[in-house]
């Protein structure tokens, strides 16, 4: 990438017993010249701990500031101090941390709506741990979206999409039992989903005219009703209201032959109609390189595909591509937004008026 934000990148904390801070100092050794600057709000003798367990060359320099981030990037791992309330194992997580994990996140929003971060980069929580320390919320997606509400942007309406050169699929439903994924679905969310993706695909992904493909629900798209009526009642009413709206978009189509490569070439992005349906296929054709990226949000926010592989915390084999990824696609969209900041500034500094 030849240009970079402006501003720095933040960069969550997530769960400090996973694989975070090994993939953030292993990216850091292994491509830092090379990445969007950023910072990272974690507690800084617990990354100096990790480096020397891990056997990384990674100067820590605190800074007090983001705006202190771009000139020390080059020169060490620049970390706004978040103090955890106990030590950390690799590995065994403590939800005594959980407050400091929410904390990690929401300073890094903060930053970012003040102006003073380009974007958010979130490194994996363990949802489990957090909701055992008070956590309340599925996962970051619906969190970030309460916390744009609260900084008074009422109108959030937050869309999961996760993205890698092959493919770019949504999760229609999200964090919820498979059996209330079902019962939930409605036209209603598959037409909000296809909107804000339609519209991020343009505004993000040098996609004017996005081709949107709406995968079934039922096995053989329901066989005409003979399998489920969710396709006819639900899915098909909704492809007609986007087509409606000019949006190209064609479904219910059976899920099973959506993500050959033959098929891939026919859209550009597939809404699903579960998570798992369109989890797996994108960590199985490119784990390492997947992004997920929460649309809609008044900020730019991405995060690796994976989670916090507790089994491997700490023992230097997690691999940082998608975190690496990550970064890139944060700074990426950074980028295009402010060049079409720009250009609606230029617009209409000559427009008459
Ligand atoms: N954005 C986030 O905060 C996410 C958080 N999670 C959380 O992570 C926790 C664990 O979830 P799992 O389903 O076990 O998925 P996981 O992604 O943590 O692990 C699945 C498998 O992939 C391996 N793996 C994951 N990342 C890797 C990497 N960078 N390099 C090498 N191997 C890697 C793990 O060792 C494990 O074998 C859960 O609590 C879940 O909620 C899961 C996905 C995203
Ligand atoms: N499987 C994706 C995932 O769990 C990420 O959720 P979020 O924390 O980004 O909302």
């Amino acid at each position: 990438m030849s240009r970079m934000p402006k501003l720095p990148l933040a960069v969550t904390m997530g769960e400090p017993a996973g694989i975070g801070g090994d993939i953030l100092l292993k990216a850091w050794v292994e491509h830092g010249g090379a990445l969007p600057p950023f910072f990272v709000i974690d507690e800084p003798a617990r990354l100096i701990g990790l480096a020397r367990r891990l056997g990384l060359e990674v100067p820590v320099r605190e800074i007090t500031t983001p705006a202190e981030a771009r000139d020390t990037f080059h020169q060490a791992l620049p970390v706004l101090a978040q103090s955890l309330a106990t030590s950390v194992i690799p590995g065994s997580p403590d939800p005594r941390n959980a407050p400091a994990v929410i904390a990690s996140i929401d300073r890094a929003v903060a930053l970012t709506l003040g102006g003073e971060a380009a974007g958010v980069v979130t490194l994996p929580i363990s949802k489990h741990i957090l909701h055992q320390g008070g956590f309340t919320h599925p996962g970051h997606t619906e969190y970030l979206a309460e916390l744009a509400q609260k900084a008074g942007h009422p109108a959030v309406a937050p869309i999961m999409m996760l993205s890698c050169d092959a493919v770019k699929v949504i999760p229609v439903t999200v964090h919820l039992s498979l059996r209330d994924a079902i019962v939930s679905l409605t036209s209603e969310a598959i037409v909000t989903a296809g909107r804000q993706v339609a519209q991020s695909l343009r505004d993000f992904f040098a996609r004017p005219n996005p081709r949107l493909a709406v995968a079934a629900l039922n096995p053989h798209g329901g066989e005409n009703g003979d399998m489920g009526r969710e396709e006819i009642d639900i899915i098909a009413p909704a492809v007609a209201q986007l087509q409606a709206e000019g949006i190209d978009a064609f479904g219910p189509t059976p899920a099973d032959t959506l993500f050959h490569p033959e098929a891939r070439d026919g859209y550009d992005a597939c809404l699903c109609m579960y998570h798992d349906q369109a989890l797996i296929p994108i960590k199985t054709i490119d784990f390492h390189h997947g992004v997920n990226v929460t649309l809609g949000l008044p900020f730019i926010r991405t995060s690796p595909d994976h989670g916090t592989a507790f089994g491997i915390a700490g023992s230097g084999k997690a691999n940082p591509s998608s975190f690496v990824a990550a970064l890139r696609q944060a700074a990426e969209m950074v980028i295009r937004h402010e060049r079409a900041v720009l250009a609606a500034e230029r617009a209409a500094a000559h427009t008459p008026s």
